[in-house]
């Protein structure tokens, strides 16, 4: 059986240097090239990389990942900062290339898929839905690709189903109280010491409310959908957003 040979980009970073022994410790692959900000994309196609893990920064992630699927090489992308255009931007690039795979996950955490999901899966019930997210203080951007993935499919999701605006009476606030809006939806995003990813998704109807949290304590939840990522982007060419593509939900 010959191996997969991937490249970690962001290698020195939290989940970077975790994803690097991740990747070294999996029987069926091999780990041909750790970049760091420094190296030049060139290091990927010397190394010969078939696929390319990103965890970088929301400025580098383009650039690198344009480089990736000019050279054919598949990327397993969980950087942030994600937005319409980007997305059109990469699908154009893959259009020219089209047997190269790109997966851009915004959390790898099974746990955070299935909160995401399940959140779609209430979303209409309930009149009201806020997200807060939490995070270490280190972290760029703000809200988290997580939260800002769950708010559109909350929002997807009563859209569908006819729900109408939810109520909010306020008419007075102090910038930012009430939080951004993505699609609609309230997102909080608390950063502090001591967090490391953490979301809550709050649903309120009369006379009840539903509580979906999920909690990351540890880089090492990422992995496995890491590993997953890659295993399946080698046969899946195109773009595929979200890891709950490749765990067969439904
Ligand atoms: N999808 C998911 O499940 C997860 C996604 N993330 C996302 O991954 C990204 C990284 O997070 P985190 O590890 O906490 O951040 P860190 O800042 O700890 O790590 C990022 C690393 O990338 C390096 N870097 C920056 N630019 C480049 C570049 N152009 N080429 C190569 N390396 C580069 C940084 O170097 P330097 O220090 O010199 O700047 C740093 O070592 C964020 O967008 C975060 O939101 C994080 C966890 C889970
Ligand atoms: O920066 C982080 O740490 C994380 N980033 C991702 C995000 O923005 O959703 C995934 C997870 O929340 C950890």
């Amino acid at each position: 059986m010959s191996r997969i040979r991937v490249a970690v980009l962001g290698a020195k970073g939290r989940i970077g240097s975790e994803a690097v022994r991740a990747v070294e410790g999996a029987e069926d692959m091999e780990l041909v090239a750790a970049l760091d900000r420094k190296d030049g994309l060139e290091t990927l196609t010397e190394a010969g990389a078939q696929v390319a893990v990103d965890l970088t920064h929301p400025d580098a992630v383009m650039g690198n990942l344009e480089y990736c699927v000019d050279h054919g090489i598949h990327g397993v992308i969980g950087t942030t900062g994600w937005t319409d255009e980007r997305f059109e931007r990469l699908r154009r690039r893959l259009d020219a290339s089209p047997s190269t795979g790109v997966l851009v996950a915004p959390n790898f955490s099974i746990g955070a898929v299935l909160t995401m999901r399940f959140a779609q899966q209430a979303a209409r019930f309930f009149e009201s839905v806020e997200v807060v997210e939490f995070h270490h203080p280190n972290k760029a951007d703000a809200p988290s690709g997580t939260a800002t993935r769950t708010a559109r499919l909350i929002a997807a999701a009563r859209a569908e189903a006819g729900c109408p605006p939810q109520p909010d009476a306020t008419t007075s606030a102090l910038d930012g109280a009430r939080g951004a809006e993505v699609d609609g939806i309230p997102v909080h995003a608390v950063r502090l010491r001591g967090l490391l990813a953490h979301q809550e998704v709050l649903l309120g109807d009369t006379g009840e409310t539903l509580t979906i949290r999920h909690d990351s304590l540890h880089h090492s939840c990422f992995m496995p959908g890491i590993l997953l990522g890659v295993r399946r982007v080698v046969e899946t060419p195109g773009l595929t957003v979200g890891l709950e593509n490749f765990l067969d939900l439904d």
